[in-house]
């Protein structure tokens, strides 16, 4: 599903009325609509059924206007109240609010600060308020009147629905514009704005419903947005079912090297997730003295010392994998960074690098250049920062950016952890993912993901959809692990648990 910028859904408007001739009325009317259908959703469960639509100028205002009519039609008590003043309402909200003004609708102007004390007293009286202050045409900072209604809107802690996108909150990169409107779902129209799917403007929208208004499929193919949202129906394409005929070869051969004294757990966690994804078969290279280890804890992996595999050759071991990780819990050794320099300027099979890998590349980035396969990192905003010498302050307020660069410049697939993660190709796409939670911030989560990733690779699933259906898996298995356990309890083992359900979950669907 296409995630759009305000001025994309603007185009996306413009091509539906110019070109295929659909009055921008019809779209108001629709928009409207489907936010009736989820208030009356809404207000089953509420003994008191008084309604307040909050209008603005603009088309999001026209769309509260038709909210209210409709309301009115089904005999549902609804006041409408507008911020500003009504002569500069236009177009297909003007002739949306005059229609309201022959119907005797019950409008209240809020212009001054003794209309907002009104207003404040007035809120206690209704059952749900609708948020049409504004939508994808927020332009500046929220400020004055607009300002001190919002704060008025969430102090009084009545459920609001938001129309389009929480007022306040940016259609182009979810920020708050000043102050912004907190819903407890939003129904936006047609594909969702950038601004719905990053946080905060995805924490203050509540849930979010994504309502189609009737513009034309074909419309929508005319937007070269190059931004996705993870859908389950990416993972269903690519899990797909298992045939009869096969053999665990068929499956392939994943080959990770991972583990340091102390760290054995990072390479237990990655290769039992990598099988649990569905490997074939699997070697982990780990230092000698952690095989028995490895050995008691994953029988069905085999184990490799990382001395013999130096002795004989790394590549020797490369040849009949599918795909090779490295990085989990490696340390950040002599050895590790010879290691890791043969596998990306020597390796020819899909590569992930996570973790202490990206800290021994980040002082050696130019060995990127020399990659001979796909290659996948999974940096988390503090690797990010040091792969690209920016603060992490700087990583997270450019999410999708910072990672759409790395990959441009380097050539590699970027999956940046982080609420939201993010993956960037080459090419310059980038694919959001909504699903996990906080309880995933916990010790070994990378290395659970990384073991999803080097799964679906050995499986010969392609590199973009392997990280894109391994981020999606990952939030899934964590959100049914929070489900059952708390997102202060989960560990990352509890992730891996939960992996088997999650794939039958989608390839059920
Ligand atoms: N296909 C669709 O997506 C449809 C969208 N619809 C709705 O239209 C709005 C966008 O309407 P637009 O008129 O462009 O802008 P807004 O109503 O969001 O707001 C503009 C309005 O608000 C004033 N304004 C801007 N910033 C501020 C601010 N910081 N403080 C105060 N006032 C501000 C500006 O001057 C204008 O007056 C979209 O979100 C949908 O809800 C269509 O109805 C259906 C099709
Ligand atoms: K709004």
């Amino acid at each position: 599903m296409k995630v759009l910028k305000n001025e994309e859904m603007r185009k996306l408007d413009e091509i539906a009325i110019n070109t295929y001739k659909i009055p921008g009325i019809i779209l108001m009317e629709n928009a409207g609509i489907s936010v009736v259908e989820e208030i009356e959703k809404s207000l089953a469960s509420k003994e008191n059924k008084k309604i307040a639509v909050i209008s603005g100028l603009g088309n999001n205002g026209g769309d509260g206007f038709v909210i209210t009519r409709h309301l009115m039609n089904k005999g549902i008590q609804v006041i409408t109240y507008i911020v500003g003043d009504t002569s500069m309402i236009k177009g297909d909200a003007k002739i949306n609010f005059d229609i309201l003004e022959k119907m005797k609708a019950f409008i209240v102007k809020l212009e001054s600060s003794e209309d907002i004390i009104q207003f404040q007293e007035d809120l206690q009286q209704y059952s749900i308020l609708v948020d049409a202050l504004l939508g994808t045409g927020l332009q500046r900072t929220v400020e004055g009147i607009m300002r001190e209604v919002i704060l008025k809107m969430n102090a009084s802690k009545k459920e609001i629905i938001a129309v389009d996108i929480p007022s306040g909150i940016n259609g182009n990169d979810g920020k708050v514009q000043g102050v912004a409107v907190e819903a407890k779902k939003t129904i936006t129209f047609q594909l969702p704005k950038i601004g719905n799917i990053l946080f905060p403007g995805s924490y203050y929208g509540g849930a979010l419903l994504v309502k189609n208004i009737g513009i034309p499929k074909e419309a929508v193919s005319l937007i070269q947005s190059k931004i996705h949202l993870i859908t389950e129906e990416v993972a269903a394409s690519v899990l797909s079912k298992r045939y009869g005929d096969t053999h665990k070869g068929s499956y392939g051969r994943a080959f990770i090297i991972a583990g340091s004294v102390g760290m054995s757990g990072a390479a237990i966690l990655a290769s039992k997730t990598a099988l649990r994804c569905g490997a074939g078969l699997l070697r982990t290279a780990v230092p000698e003295s952690l095989i028995p280890i490895l050995e008691n804890q994953l029988i069905e992996g085999i184990t490799v010392p990382v001395k013999e595999m130096l002795d004989k050759g790394i590549i020797n071991y490369l040849k009949e994998e599918n795909v090779v990780a490295i990085g989990p819990g490696c340390g950040r050794s002599q050895e590790f960074e010879e290691i890791l320099h043969t596998v990306i300027t020597s390796a020819r099979l899909p590569l992930v690098i996570d973790a202490d890998g990206l800290n021994l590349l980040a002082n050696n980035i130019h060995l990127l250049k020399d990659l001979k396969a796909p290659c996948i990192i999974t940096p988390h905003p503090g690797e990010m920062s040091r792969l690209t010498g920016l603060s992490i302050q700087e990583v997270n307020d450019h999410r999708l950016e910072v990672a759409k660069n790395f990959s441009e410049k380097w050539g590699v697939i970027t999956l940046l952890k982080g609420a939201r993660t993010v993956i960037t190709d080459p090419q310059g796409q980038i694919f959001i993912n909504r699903t996990g939670n906080p309880g995933m911030a916990t010790a070994g989560s990378g290395d659970v993901l990384t073991g999803m990733i080097t799964g679906l690779l050995s499986q010969g699933v392609e590199p973009l959809q392997a990280a894109i259906v391994s981020a999606y898996l990952h939030g899934k298995a964590g959100d049914r692990a929070a489900e059952e356990l708390g997102e202060y309890s989960m560990l990352a083992g509890d992730i891996i648990d939960q992996v088997p359900f999650v794939i039958q979950e989608i390839i059920r669907a």
